[in-house]
Order: C-alpha cells, then sequence, then structure tokens
C-alpha cells in the first residue's frame, strides 16, 4: 500500500512582495470575477483602470511597511506552527503545509505544481479566512480547483470556534491590561468590509463576522460597548456598514477612547498596519479620543494554530467532504460551497 502524503494547502489574498509588484497586483485583484463580476473583455480593461489609478495611493502604503506586504512571510510562520501542532497529534501520515496566495506569488496553480511535484496523495483546503466569502474563500477554492485535481478535503469557514474565539479574547484582554485597563471601554471589531451588492446575492461573511462578534464577546465582561465595523473600503459603491472610520468619529463624538480589534484579517499586513495603525490612529489623535488601542491579528497564536489543527484533523478523516468548524450542512446559496450556511 502506498503511504498517504497530504499537502495543507494555506489559502490567503497574497500581497506586492516589492513597489514593482503592486500594480500587478491590484491588476490580479480586480482581473478577478470574483470581485468585478463583468464579463471579460470588459473587466480586464476596468482592471487595468483601477489598477492604474490605485496603484501610487497603494504604493505609497506599501512603502510604510519597507515596500512591500509581510502577508507571505507571517503566513510561512503560521504554515511552520501549524505543521508542528499537527506532528504531536498525527503520526501514521506524511503532510506538509503550502501557502497559496490569490493575487500575488506563489500563485495557487504554482502551489499546485509545488504540491504535485512533491507527491501529494491528496490535500486539505484551508482559508485562512475564519469567515466564509464569495470573494475570498469561493475564489481561492475556485481557483484551486481548476489548478489541481487531486482528491481534497475542504475547510470552508470557521468563524465561531471555541478556541478562535478564545484566542481573540485573550490578545483583546491582554492589550486593555497593558494599556492601564481603562473602564468599559468601547471595542470595535473590524472587519474587511464589502459592497452591499455582494452580501445582497446571499454571500454568508457578514452573517459570519457577526457569528465571530458574538463568540468572541460572550469571553469579554458584559459591561463593555461593543460594536462592529468594517474598514479598506474601495470604489465608488455601496458597501456594508457601519465603517471602521465612522465608529471612530463616533467615539470622538461621545468622548471615549476605543479598543480596536481585526475579526476577519488572521495576520498583520496592509490593511492592519496601516490602515488600522497609521491612518485611523491619526484620525483618533485628532478627534482627541482619550486612547485608541490596538489588539494584535492572531498569527501564528498558539490557541488559533491549535484551532486549526483541530480542523485539519477532522478533514484527515473525511476524504471529498467540504466541512465548516460545525459540520457538514451543504449551503445552498453559495453554490454548494461552504457547509457553515447562512444567507439570511
Ligand atoms: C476578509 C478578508 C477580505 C475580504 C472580504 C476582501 C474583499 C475585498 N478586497 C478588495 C480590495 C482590496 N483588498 C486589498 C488588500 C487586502 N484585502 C484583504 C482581505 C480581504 N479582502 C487582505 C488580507 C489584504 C492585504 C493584502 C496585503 O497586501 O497584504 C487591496 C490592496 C490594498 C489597497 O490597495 O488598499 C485591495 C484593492 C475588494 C474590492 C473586496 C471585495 C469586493
Ligand atoms: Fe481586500
Ligand atoms: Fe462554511
Amino acid at each position: 500500500m502506498t503511504s498517504r502524503r497530504v499537502a495543507i494547502i494555506l489559502f490567503n489574498l497574497g500581497g506586492p512582495d516589492k513597489q514593482e509588484s503592486v500594480r500587478p497586483f491590484l491588476f490580479n485583484l480586480f482581473n478577478d470575477k470574483a470581485i468585478i463580476g463583468l464579463p471579460q473583455p470588459f473587466r480586464f480593461f476596468i482592471a487595468q483602470l483601477i489598477s492604474r489609478s490605485r496603484e501610487k495611493l497603494a504604493k505609497a502604503n506599501y512603502a510604510l511597511m519597507g515596500g512591500g506586504s509581510p502577508i507571505l512571510p507571517e503566513t510561512f510562520k503560521q504554515a511552520d506552527a501549524l505543521e508542528q501542532a499537527i506532528a504531536k497529534r498525527v503520526s501514521n501520515v506524511t503532510f506538509k503545509c503550502f501557502p497559496a496566495m490569490r493575487y500575488w506569488k506563489p500563485f495557487t496553480k504554482d502551489t499546485a505544481k509545488a504540491v504535485e511535484k512533491w507527491g501529494a496523495t491528496d490535500v486539505i483546503l484551508l482559508p485562512l479566512y475564519p469567515q466564509f466569502s464569495s470573494t475570498t474563500t469561493a475564489s481561492s477554492l475556485n481557483a484551486w480547483r481548476t489548478a489541481s485535481k487531486l482528491p481534497a478535503s475542504t475547510i470552508c469557514c470557521y468563524p465561531a470556534g471555541a478556541k478562535f474565539a478564545q484566542a481573540h479574547a485573550d490578545a483583546i484582554l491582554k492589550t486593555w491590561r497593558e494599556n492601564g485597563s481603562p473602564p468599559s471601554p468601547r471595542l470595535l471589531f473590524s472587519a474587511h468590509g464589502l459592497p452591499q451588492s455582494v452580501i445582497a446575492r446571499g454571500d454568508p461573511y457578514q452573517w459570519q463576522v457577526e457569528q465571530s462578534v458574538a463568540a468572541v464577546r460572550k469571553l469579554l465582561p458584559p459591561d463593555w460597548d461593543i460594536r462592529t465595523c468594517y474598514q479598506s473600503r474601495v470604489g465608488p459603491m455601496k458597501w456594508i456598514g457601519p465603517s471602521t472610520e465612522e465608529e471612530i468619529h463616533q467615539a470622538g463624538k461621545d468622548g471615549v477612547g476605543v479598543v480596536l480589534t481585526p475579526i476577519a484579517f488572521v495576520s498583520e499586513h496592509v490593511e492592519t498596519l496601516v490602515e488600522l495603525d497609521l491612518e485611523y490612529a491619526q484620525v483618533a489623535r485628532g478627534l482627541g479620543l482619550p486612547y485608541y488601542l490596538r489588539a494584535p491579528a492572531l498569527g501564528a497564536d498558539p490557541r488559533f494554530i491549535d484551532a486549526l489543527a483541530d480542523l485539519v484533523e477532522r478533514a484527515l478523516g473525511a476524504p471529498g467532504k467540504v466541512q465548516s468548524e460545525s459540520g457538514e450542512r451543504i449551503c445552498p446559496a453559495v453554490n454548494g460551497l461552504c457547509a457553515q450556511g447562512g444567507a439570511r
């Protein structure tokens, strides 16, 4: 009998590794039909237009982080930690984690080639997006399915698992305590936004973000003022709200400080290190907020990695299945890709 060799594919968005990569990265993003639904060749031209017009601002943001995005090195740290966690639990299979990025290197198709070369017998598809969206999770899974025909188990979402929620609560409480435990703080859960039209089509992302917030809030003191908001709006369309910036302005009006935590990003990158830590921090200073504290993204936090290892361990025993943290119910609203369901 041939021994089982399982490749665990860690999907994320990817980010430009250097300044010259910014425009082609943006082009790849806006040329994805999961992001802009127009048929070709219209999408191609729109993607060229937007990537050109956004290039200067985006380059300046990436320059603030040394020229490029830290998302790939951060994903490799998660990959190493996950391999170590799985090695403690599993002895009868050979396995290896492979990052696969959607819009920059290592591109999903190149990872698929590397996985084949490694001699994988089957794969576990693990998006580094706790909440399912057609714009992120489904886009990555579709790219994988085009690139590889290896037998696959899919983990579609894990928005409200106990270990994931505890890791977030501990990171928030640590940040709060290290800054003098200001009484009854206002806590902003900030998630990447989505155009309203994507939610209207049945995308369960916002519903799952709310599930994440509900799971974490149970682990926090009951007197905290907890709000959910959405950052990183792009373009002229109507996006879901309230925006994170609006909530910071509201805190200014109310004369209160804020603790801010990312809830849909699992690693640090341009949206946390620049948008939250520089842009919104400056807004908060300008408004004279008594404090502006930011809890870190989970990164390679041992509890988060343990939560991922639980999902992987279960997927190892369920070849060919699509699973969320809570079972195998297939969601018709998102083409059967999300086991969690949840179109409202
Ligand atoms: C929960 C995760 C994410 C969702 C949902 C998402 C949707 C989405 N994003 C854009 C446009 C951009 N996103 C950009 C960066 C970026 N987005 C995510 C995650 C989600 N996006 C991450 C992790 C990153 C960081 C990548 C990195 O460099 O490390 C960017 C580029 C930066 C910028 O120019 O602001 C754009 C553009 C849309 C349009 C969208 C849904 C329709
Ligand atoms: Fe994004
Ligand atoms: Fe799901």
